[in-house]
C-alpha cells in the first residue's frame, strides 16, 4: 500500500483527495493536515466522509510528514506550498503540489504570482495526457483547473500544426475559488448570475501558452473565464482559427490519433452535469463551415481532473499502477 499525506485537507480539493483516496485500493491515507481544525476528525470538515475516513486532522511539521509517507499532496494557497516541499522532498517523500508553485518556470511564476519563489527548481507540469513524464518526477506541479480543460481542447490541433490563434472562453463553477467565503462567492452574487473575470488577464494564461507553445511556438492564446451558478465544473468553449481547410473526418482522426490510449480524454458531448465527480474531460467540436474556426468544447470537473483526480492519476503514474486505479467513477449526471 502506498502511504499517503495531505497538506491542506480541510479545503475543497483536499476534501475530494480524501473522497477519492479512501476507495483507492492501492493507498492509506495515514496524514492530513489543518493548522485550524488539528484535533478534530476528518469527517467535522467533510461530512460527506463521516464512516469513510477514520482520522484526525493534525497539525504537524513537513519532516515528520515525510517519514511516514511515499508521497504527499500540497493542497493550500500559492506560496504555502514552496514553504513546504524542500523539507518533504528533503525527507525523501514524493511531491503532488495542487498549487500553482510548481507548475511555471520561476521567472514566469514570479513575473503572474508577483511574489518572489522562495524554492526555484525545475517543474514537470502534472498533466499527464501531454507528460507522461511524470513517471519519473519526485515533484509534480498539478495544472489549474482552467489550463487543463483548455490544453486538452486544443493540444491535438496546435500539435498537429494547423492553428493560427485559440480563444478560449471558460464558464467555472464556484468551487474553484476555495472554501474561504468572499463577495465574489457570497450568494446573492453568484445565484442566477454570471460573472465575467480577468477579462484579458487571468493567471492560468501563462500554463496555457507554456503548454501549447510547446507544441508550436507561434500559436496565438487569449482566456477569458466567467463564474456561473454551479458549484463544480468547468466548459470550455475553444474558438480555434485555423491555417488551412479540414473535413470533419480529418480532425476527429487528429483527435482519435492524440489520444489513443489516454482514458480520460473522452469524445464524448460536453456538459458540466456528465462529468460531475469523475477524472473524464469530455471534448466535442464543430467546424464553422466556409471560415477558418473550428469551435472546440471540453468539460472538466473543476476538482476532479482539474485538481484532485488528475493528481491521484498523477500518483497512479509516479507508482507504477494504472492510471485509472480509484478512478472509476462515471460522472453523476443527471
Ligand atoms: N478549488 C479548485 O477547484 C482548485 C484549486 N486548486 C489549487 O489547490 C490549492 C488548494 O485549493 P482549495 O482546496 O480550493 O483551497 P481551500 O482554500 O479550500 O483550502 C486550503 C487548505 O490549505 C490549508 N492552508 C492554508 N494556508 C496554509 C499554509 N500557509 N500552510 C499549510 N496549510 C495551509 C487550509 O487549512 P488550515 O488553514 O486549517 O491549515 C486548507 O485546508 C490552491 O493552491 C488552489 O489554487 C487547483 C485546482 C482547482
Ligand atoms: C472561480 C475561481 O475563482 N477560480 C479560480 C481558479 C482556481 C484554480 O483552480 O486554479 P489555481 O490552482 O491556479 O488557483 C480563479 O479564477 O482564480
Amino acid at each position: 500500500m502506498l502511504r499517503v499525506g495531505i497538506i491542506g485537507g480541510t479545503g475543497y480539493t483536499g476534501g475530494e483527495l480524501l473522497r477519492l483516496l479512501s476507495l483507492h485500493p492501492k493507498a492509506e491515507i495515514v496524514v492530513v493536515t489543518s493548522r485550524k481544525q488539528a484535533g478534530k476528525p476528518i469527517d467535522t470538515a467533510h461530512p460527506n466522509l463521516k464512516g469513510l475516513v477514520d482520522l484526525c486532522f493534525e497539525d504537524v511539521n513537513p519532516s515528520q510528514i515525510a517519514e511516514k509517507c511515499d508521497v504527499v499532496f500540497t493542497a493550500v494557497p500559492h506560496g504555502a506550498a514552496m514553504a513546504v516541499v524542500p523539507e518533504l522532498l528533503g525527507g525523501g517523500t514524493r511531491v503532488i503540489d495542487l498549487s500553482a508553485d510548481y507548475r511555471l518556470p520561476v521567472e514566469i511564476f514570479e513575473k503572474v504570482y508577483g511574489k518572489k519563489h522562495e524554492d526555484p527548481r525545475e517543474n514537470m507540469y502534472g498533466l499527464p495526457e501531454i507528460h507522461p513524464e511524470v513517471r519519473d518526477a519526485m515533484l509534480v506541479g498539478n495544472p489549474g483547473c482552467f489550463p487543463t480543460g483548455a490544453i486538452l481542447a486544443a493540444a491535438p490541433l496546435v500539435a498537429a500544426g494547423v492553428v493560427e490563434r485559440a480563444v478560449f472562453d471558460s464558464k467555472t463553477g464556484i468551487s474553484g475559488a476555495g472554501q474561504d467565503p468572499s463577495p465574489v462567492t457570497h450568494y446573492p452574487n453568484v445565484a442566477e448570475n454570471v460573472n465575467p473575470y480577468n477579462l484579458t488577464r487571468h493567471r492560468h494564461r501563462a500554463e496555457i501558452e507554456q503548454e501549447l507553445k510547446a507544441f508550436d511556438e507561434s500559436v496565438k492564446t487569449s482566456f477569458t473565464p466567467h463564474i456561473v451558478p454551479s458549484t463544480r465544473g468547468i466548459l470550455t468553449t475553444a474558438h480555434i482559427f485555423v491555417n488551412q481547410e479540414l473535413t470533419s473526418d480529418e480532425v476527429s482522426a487528429i483527435y482519435e490519433e492524440f489520444y489513443n490510449g489516454k482514458y480520460f480524454v473522452r469524445m464524448n458531448k460536453p456538459s458540466l452535469a456528465a462529468v460531475r465527480g469523475s477524472n473524464f474531460c469530455d471534448i466535442a467540436f464543430e467546424i464553422d463551415q466556409g471560415t477558418d474556426r473550428i469551435v472546440v468544447v471540453s468539460a472538466i470537473d473543476n476538482m476532479v481532473k482539474g485538481a484532485s483526480g488528475q493528481a491521484i492519476q498523477n500518483m497512479n503514474i509516479m507508482f507504477g499502477l494504472d492510471e485509472r486505479t480509484g478512478l472509476w467513477t462515471g460522472g453523476l449526471s443527471p
